[in-house]
């Protein structure tokens, strides 16, 4: 099987004000521009409020943007929600969804995911569709199961290899610095590649990333797992040394 291109997608949640972001993002542009070919692409997914200036600062880059959420619609009487259209506007090309904090902060079920994508790709944008089971999931043995069970809830009948991303993030190791082993990670990746198989054409070409404390110590034993095609970095994500040292341990 030939391997995909990784993406290191950076997931800053609810953290960075508008200096911080602006020395992040073009930190990680001047970077990305002085690297000349690198085996990897590289994402932010910033705040809403710094969307439109990161978005600008890092417009001659090859450093990508992306959106935390968006809603299931592209207009309309939404207080509070963010429309897939603004994020185009602000120069995304991502779109993050179904993210466990979200499933679990704002009751986000694997229906609305699916309609949050079906809004994102109307609009050109790549959903990266988030799964993962919690601890007493797998304490249980059900891990596979509840994954499964996500990946056919959430993923929407138009998605494509080009539209669609997934990240498995097992709940369990979100910022907990509690790292999935690569043998838990290969066997979960192993699971939703053929969970994908009949689902999405060209199914071998879907990225599917891995997340849950992801720092450069571990990044290249989990990016050279059978089927990572990533990682979708929290912490580490906001400091650019961290995030450039996990991107460039990609081979
Ligand atoms: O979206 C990113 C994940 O939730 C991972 O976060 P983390 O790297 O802080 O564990």
């Amino acid at each position: 099987m030939t391997a995909n291109r990784k993406l290191i997608a950076g997931n800053w949640k609810m953290n960075g004000l508008k200096a911080d972001g602006l020395d992040l993002a073009s930190d990680l542009a001047g970077r990305l521009k002085g690297a000349g070919p690198v085996a990897f692409d590289m994402l932010v997914c910033p705040p809403f409020p710094l969307l439109f200036l990161v978005g600008e600062a890092i417009a001659d880059s090859p450093l990508a943007l992306g959106g935390q959420d968006c809603a299931p619609k592209t207009s309309g009487a939404h207080t509070g929600d963010v429309a897939p259209t603004m994020l185009k506007d602000a120069g995304c090309r991502f779109v993050i969804l179904g993210h466990s904090e979200r499933r679990a902060d704002h009751g986000e079920s694997d229906a609305v995911v699916n309609a949050k994508a079906v809004a994102a790709h109307k609009e050109g944008l790549v959903a990266i569709i988030c799964v993962g089971e919690t601890e007493a999931q797998r304490d249980t043995g059900q891990a596979n199961t509840v994954v499964s069970g996500q990946l056919a809830g959430s993923i929407p009948a138009g998605a494509t290899a080009g539209n669609t991303v997934i990240a498995y993030e097992p709940v369990w190791a979100i910022g907990t610095g509690k790292t999935a082993t690569p043998d838990d990670v290969k066997a979960m990746h192993a699971h939703i590649r053929a969970e994908l198989e009949g689902k999405i054409a060209e199914s071998a070409k879907v990225r599917i990333l891995y997340g849950g404390s992801v720092k450069p110590n571990n990044a290249a034993e989990l990016m050279v797992v059978e089927n990572v095609d990533g990682a979708l970095v929290g912490g580490a994500s906001l400091k650019a040394d961290d995030f450039w040292a996990i991107a460039t341990a990609c081979r």
